[in-house]
């Protein structure tokens, strides 16, 4: 019944959509939904390379029994054992009963743990190799890119990486599986907000997954979200590449929270000057507005960061401290720094940002302003002064380049 696309001779997409779901991880808004993607090889032996959300577990074996026309399935390969793809093996297992398991040691901890299956396992190690048949398989262990039993399998013949979540996208398919086939465009930003939400703590895993890529040819590129990379993988891997470098792009992130105003007039006044000294990427985001998950794109996409605060209870906002935690916790990198605040009787917002700052080891760019109330002149040309200070510090980063 089901039309699949093919991606190689009898590699079928199998994979499903999820435009139901708000937030992914419920945490993540989902404005365009996400796929749960997944692969079907057909030869001498047939193998299925990881599965979907068990909520679309129905549609997803009826596109596989289609695919295999009364064949069995030989093989199931789990690349990751997150449940938005690991979700239906235990109703694959109990249509498919002498489906064999493949993935690695860590993997099998979990297949026991979230599916109680100890049987049928077939596991493989860093260049192990299956063939089946025609085609043959490679395995290629990319622990930590973002949990530790992540593996790629590697197709041979058709030099298609099956990458797990790693060159994904939020965003569902909208008919065409191919990124040649379709309008990318709205996927790259999606890819940026994915990185950022999902991956964006593990740099270095990444970094490392990313040299072991060096020394293999890929032609195509299957990640378990979004489209399928082919005519635009070396972009999806350039993308993957700078942003596990923490490499911000030139622009400036403004994150601000503001009760009454005052601490926005600030931000207002700072994000001027930039544009004034020639800053043409600037976005800002009010934290009570803006969803963390938007703010935590910015903040890895651009290469300038500033903070502005008001006092509350001898802190920080606690939308800004909010957002902070999960730059902390993500280790954002290589920032160019600056912060503002407002108070009223005893300032500790800016000592906080500033504190901050230090931690994660950012660039400070030498100026800052704290008002004490509503917006005065002096301050006011503080502000003008420090988006000027960032404005530079961006044009120096650039030369050192
Ligand atoms: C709940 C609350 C707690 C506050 N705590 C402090 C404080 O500890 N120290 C201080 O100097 N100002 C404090 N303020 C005053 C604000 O920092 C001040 O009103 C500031 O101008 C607010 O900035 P905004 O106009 O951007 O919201 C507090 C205000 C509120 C509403």
């Amino acid at each position: 019944m089901y039309k699949l696309t093919s991606i190689a001779d009898k590699v079928y997409y199998v994979g499903v959509n999820d435009r139901q779901k708000a937030l992914f991880e419920n945490l993540w808004p989902l404005p365009y939904g996400v796929s749960y993607n997944s692969y079907l090889i057909v030869d001498e032996k047939t193998v299925l390379i990881d599965t979907v959300d068990v909520c679309y577990s129905d549609a997803f074996l009826r596109k596989i029994a289609d695919a295999l026309e009364g064949k069995s399935l030989d093989y199931l390969i789990v690349n990751h054992m997150e449940p938005d793809h690991a979700g239906s093996i235990r109703l694959l297992r109990q249509q498919y009963p002498d489906v064999q398991i493949i993935g690695n040691k860590t993997t099998f901890g979990m297949l026991e743990g979230y599916h109680g299956i100890t049987t049928g396992l077939y596991e493989v190690k860093e260049g192990d190799t299956l063939s089946l048949g025609k085609r043959q398989l490679m395995f290629v262990m990319a622990p930590m890119v973002h949990w530790p039993e992540v593996m790629f399998t590697y197709e041979t013949t058709d030099k298609i990486l099956f990458s797990a979540d790693a060159f994904g996208t939020f965003g569902a398919l909208s008919g065409a599986v191919i990124d040649e086939d379709m309008n990318v465009d709205r996927f790259w930003d999606e890819m940026v907000r994915y990185y950022a939400n999902i991956v964006g703590k593990y740099g270095n895993p990444v970094q490392r997954a990313l040299k072991k890529l060096d020394t293999i040819e890929v032609n195509t590129i299957c990640s378990t979200h979004g489209p399928v990379w082919r005519k635009y993988k070396d972009k999806a891997i350039e993308i993957y590449d700078k942003m596990s470098r923490y490499e911000g792009e030139d622009g400036v992130c403004i994150i601000y929270g503001s009760m009454y105003g005052n601490t926005e007039q600030m931000a207002e006044a700072i994000a001027a000057s930039l544009a004034e000294n020639g800053v043409k990427n600037i976005v800002m985001h009010n934290v009570s507005k803006s969803h963390a998950s938007n703010v935590l794109m910015d903040v890895f996409k651009y290469k300038g960061l500033i903070v502005g605060s008001p006092t509350y209870s001898n802190a920080l906002f606690p939308e800004v401290d909010s957002i902070l935690s999960k730059i902390e916790i993500r280790e954002v990198k290589k920032r160019c720094f600056g912060y503002f605040g407002n108070f009223t009787w005893s300032g500790a917002a800016c000592k906080r940002l500033a504190a901050f700052g230090e931690k994660m080891n950012w660039e400070f760019i030498g100026a800052t302003a704290e008002e004490k109330m509503s917006l005065k002149e002096d301050m006011y040309e503080q502000c003008i002064t420090l988006g000027k200070a960032m404005a530079n510090a961006l044009n120096e980063s650039k030369q050192s380049i």
